[in-house]
């Protein structure tokens, strides 16, 4: 499902899902005088749901295939004509709300015993982000026996079978350790997935509930339940079960996809976006309709229910550059705390909650 802007291969053009994604996905110019200059991209085409929320304020006007099915906060609901069960919330978090969610994503949401894309590598690793703060490296014990099964191997933090542990780089060079160490900013910035709650298993693509697992933390529980309600059967309440935490770096994208792993499709996606603006594709059931394309800023929340989790998604474009960002609001708030300022500089985080069973 994911990809890089390395992987260019020539069926790139197979299906319009695929079209479209090589259309908005960053490419370098190869003719720039000045080094990496991402490749100019006509965004005409791009539904822009804060231009539309702007235009709604100003004068109740909005494009023909653009509707408001909700008002319940103190901010439309839109939904578009073509897409049933397509809900965008545009900035429907605040911006404390956004670095609240943010700083947790960082810190809190990649903490065993919920998984991340470097459990298969190396085990369970607590405290990343403050091991890559302190500048620690990640290092393997050689007396250590490899385990066979990478899901419960050794770890950071749980006292059981340690085979890797964060060291200070010098007491690494001082034991002169035959295996690399690798640097904990570096495995920060390659975190690109951690999952809350039940757990989902990537190999299989579904929930793998003896996994050991947490509930989903109350405060994201409550704020899920009350984003989700537009989008609710009427006289059912949403119950959160999992959430993805997706994390982007610049180049980074997310292949067109379904997410049909859960038991009841009525129940929505509530997926929340923060940090640098996005472009998000919404096909349709088949990967021959052509998508749309949209915005996604920080702060903004879409809810996928009913036909709408039969459509292709995807994110084919992250803008980690000053000009389209727009994360002004996010550095003034983190000014204070640099190490989550650069990392927001030029990622976005995604956490997605969905309702298993
Ligand atoms: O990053 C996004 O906005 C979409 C994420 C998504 O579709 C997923 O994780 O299934
Ligand atoms: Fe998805």
């Amino acid at each position: 499902m994911y990809g890089s802007n390395k992987a260019v291969t020539d069926d790139t053009d197979r299906t319009e899902f695929r079209k479209t994604e090589k259309k908005y996905k960053l490419y370098y110019d190869q003719n720039s005088k000045r080094k990496k200059q991402p490749k100019q991209v006509d965004l005409s085409e791009v539904l822009d749901f804060k231009s539309f929320l702007d235009s709604y304020h100003q004068n109740g006007e909005l494009p023909p295939e653009i509707v408001v099915v909700d008002c319940r906060f103190d901010r439309p609901v839109f939904g578009l004509e073509s897409r049933p069960g397509f809900y965008f919330i545009p900035g429907a978090l605040s911006v404390d709300e956004q670095c609240r969610w943010i700083r947790e994503s960082l810190m809190s949401f990649p903490q065993p015993p919920n998984r991340t894309n470097h459990n298969a590598i190396y085990g369970p690793i607590s405290d990343l982000f403050i091991a890559a703060k302190e500048r620690k490296v990640l290092v393997e014990d050689e007396n250590m026996p490899a385990s066979s099964d990478s899901a419960s191997n050794g770890c950071v933090g749980n006292g059981d079978t340690c085979r890797w542990s964060f060291c200070e780089e010098d007491s690494v060079l001082l034991r002169g350790k035959s295996c690399k160490p690798v640097s904990a900013s570096v495995l920060l910035r390659k975190l690109r997935w951690s999952t809350l709650g039940l757990q989902f298993d990537w190999s299989k693509r579904n929930y793998n509930v003896s996994l050991p697992h947490n509930k989903i933390p109350d405060g994201l529980c409550q704020l899920a339940k009350k984003l989700a309600a537009p989008a609710m059967p009427v006289g059912e309440e949403f119950h959160p079960e999992a959430a993805i935490v997706n994390y982007f770096a610049s180049g980074d994208t997310l292949g067109g996809h379904l997410d049909d792993m859960e038991a009841d499709w009525s129940k929505p996606i509530v997926s929340m976006s923060l940090g640098c603006k996005a472009i998000f594709l919404l096909g349709g059931k088949s990967r021959e309709d052509p998508p749309l394309a949209m915005f996604l800023r920080s702060g903004d929340v879409v809810l996928m229910a009913g036909e709408a989790r039969e459509c292709f998604h995807g994110v084919p474009r992250i803008f980690s550059d000053k000009e389209n960002a727009e994360i002004t609001a996010l550095e003034l708030h983190f000014c204070d705390e640099n190490d989550i300022l650069e990392y927001i500089r030029t990622s976005r985080i995604n956490i997605n909650i969905r309702q298993v069973f």
